[in-house]
């Protein structure tokens, strides 16, 4: 295993709309996707770009790591064992990429690690799994297959 891009830190809210405001309001972030629901996963999901690189003058894309901003959908969500500890919600997941999934999975499972589900589809149409926050130094670790272009995956 080598270690990829930081894709994304995932966000658990109480309210994805409050989490817009203050990354909009707060902390100056000025591309922030539209939420929309992925009920297999159990939340509502917006992202918040941030740009690759900063300068003097500002920020000149954004193509770099993404908050996830993730709500629950219902009880039942994945998330509510977290939100019920984390009433504020707080940082939930780090999701770094691999070149290909099936060959992580089989390294992971190897080193002997937790792997939380089935390999699934993500919010940006690749496939990803879990690792057990316990089996991670703490922190509940995502990975997912580096988008290709005109790659198509499915469950
Ligand atoms: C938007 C879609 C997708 C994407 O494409 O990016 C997503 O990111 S979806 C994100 C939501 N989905 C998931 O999180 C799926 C994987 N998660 C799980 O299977 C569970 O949430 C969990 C990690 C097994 C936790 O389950 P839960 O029932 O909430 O808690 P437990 O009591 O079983 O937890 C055991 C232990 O682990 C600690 N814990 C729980 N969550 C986290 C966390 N996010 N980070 C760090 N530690 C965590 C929890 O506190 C317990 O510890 P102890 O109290 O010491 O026992
Ligand atoms: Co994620």
């Amino acid at each position: 295993m080598k270690l990829g891009r930081l894709n994304h830190i995932g966000v658990a809210t109480p309210s994805i709309a409050d989490s817009i405001a203050h990354y909009r309001d707060v902390m100056g972030a000025t591309d922030i996707t539209e939420p929309f629901d992925m009920p297999e996963q159990g939340v509502k999901v917006c992202f918040v770009n941030t740009p690759t690189h900063s300068t003097g003058s500002g920020h000149s894309d954004s193509g770099g790591t993404q908050i996830e901003l993730i709500e629950p959908l219902d009880e039942n969500s994945t998330i509510m064992g977290f939100l019920a500890k984390n009433p504020l919600g707080g940082q939930h997941h780090v999701c770094f990429e691999v070149p290909d999934i099936e060959i992580a999975r089989e390294a992971f499972e190897d080193m002997g690690k937790r792997i939380l589900g089935p390999t699934r589809i993500g919010a940006h149409g690749t496939p990803i799994f879990f690792l057990h926050p316990k089996d991670m130094q703490g922190m509940l670790t995502e990975i997912m297959e580096t988008p290709r272009e005109g790659g198509h995956w499915s469950n």
